[in-house]
């Protein structure tokens, strides 16, 4: 798939723009900090409905606007659809499809998808687990937008059912009754999402595990496994060479009931839901080492970048190349890195790369150029398109 046209409007720093774009590959050239990131985040924003740099819609919008507006054309396989989205401060955000409001944002997941790789991904390697299962479930619902609900469902029974426990570790005395309630819904649609995370985990793992020898063939063996909280799930589940089963999702359930009735007293006492999805992990490993503490910088980015990689390879074995987004990438690898990135990127439908200095961009790639600049106007410092 490849996006025709981008037109942004109080987008960060962007008053307005309107882009027209082409299959193959585009820089957006310009000095720090013009603009020329918020452009992709504009794009990844419109493909998982959330940016890969702050948890909050806030920031999005241009200073001293309540506003926000990113829309784009979008072609898959000969056919266009048109995705606007509207980022609201203080009330719900919009969206329409082909001009046409829709009931919930969320339907124009799976219109336009992206893989997107930023210096931020370092922190799939190095950061906290919730950087991973982020990772995992943006993929997921990349890939199977109806996950939305299901990922929207979990988060809101968790809320409730922390708040409940919390109001138990208070007063000492739980709401038993509600609280099996509770654990009836977390269990449904957590063990929805952890099925979801495994079945994923099996199909990339072989994709990443190739990216990885190809951008770091000296290193050794790149691997990925799942780390459940669920204690009482036997340890094949997490092979991730096991092909899932259709009714996995019911016996992941029966054991996080389990589970949730193992925890229930520490959970009182301690006012957090201890177990499920929000509490797992994608482990990544270097030959039998966790990569997170021992491997190098390089290997980091490596890892990282194979991350992104891998999930490109899976989406275009689904049918379709997602679009990639590379920001300020290539400044950061190595030659060999750079040249085993300039492959994939040189063979994607779509690339849009940003970079500070046209040096940091393999020759190879053959890239439009359009150039980006920040500028004073009565607005207040603005990026625009340098003809
Ligand atoms: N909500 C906002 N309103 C107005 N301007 C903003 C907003 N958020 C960020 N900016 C401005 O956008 C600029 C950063 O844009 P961006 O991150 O796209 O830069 P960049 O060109 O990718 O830079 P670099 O090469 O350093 O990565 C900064 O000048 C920042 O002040």
């Amino acid at each position: 798939m490849f996006v025709r046209a981008l037109s942004l409007r109080d987008f960060r720093s962007w008053e307005s723009v309107a882009i027209d774009l082409a299959p193959g590959r585009t820089v957006f050239l310009g000095s720090n900090g013009n603009g020329k990131t918020n452009l992709l985040e504009a794009l990844g924003y419109l493909s998982s409905l959330s940016s890969h740099r702050v948890s909050t819609d806030a920031p999005l919008l241009r200073t001293g606007t309540t506003r926000a507006q990113i829309g784009a054309a979008v072609v898959n396989a000969g056919r266009e659809l048109r995705v606007d989205i509207e980022l609201n401060q203080g009330v719900a955000n919009r969206a329409t499809i082909n001009r046409s409001p829709v009931r919930r944002v969320s339907e124009v997941l799976g219109i336009l998808r992206t893989v997107l790789f930023a210096p931020e991904d370092l922190a799939l390697v190095r950061g906290d687990p919730q950087e991973r299962r982020r990772y995992l479930d943006e993929l997921l619902t990349a890939r199977l937008p109806r996950m939305a609900a299901v990922r929207a469902d979990y988060d809101r029974v968790l809320r409730q059912r922390s708040a409940l426990l919390k109001t138990a570790a208070r007063s000492r005395q739980a709401e038993l009754a509600t609280l099996d309630v509770w654990d009836g819904h977390l269990a449904a649609h957590g063990s929805q999402l952890v099925a979801h995370r495994l079945k994923l985990i099996h199909e990339l793992s072989p994709h990443l595990i190739e990216a990885y020898s190809s951008i770091a063939p000296e290193s050794r063996p790149a691997s990925v496994r799942y780390k459940s909280s669920l204690s009482q799930l036997p340890l094949e589940y997490l092979d991730v060479t096991r092909t899932p089963e259709p009714d996995d999702a019911d016996m992941l359930e029966a054991v996080f009931l389990g589970e949730l009735a193992t925890v229930r007293a520490k959970e009182i006492e301690r006012g957090v839901c201890l177990v499920g999805p929000h509490r797992d992990d994608l482990e990544l490993y270097l030959g039998t080492e966790p990569a997170k503490g021992f491997a190098s910088h390089g290997e980091s980015w490596s890892f990282a970048l194979s991350l992104q990689l891998g999930a490109f390879a899976l989406m275009r074995s689904d049918g379709s190349d997602p679009v990639l987004l590379l920001d300020d990438v290539f400044a950061e690898l190595d030659r060999r890195r750079r040249s085993a990135l300039a492959k994939v990127a040189a063979d994607a439908e779509q690339v849009l790369i940003t970079a500070a200095v046209g040096e940091d961009v393999p020759d190879e790639l053959e890239a439009r150029t359009v150039h980006v600049e920040a500028v004073n106007s009565p607005q207040g410092r603005v990026s625009q398109l340098r003809s």
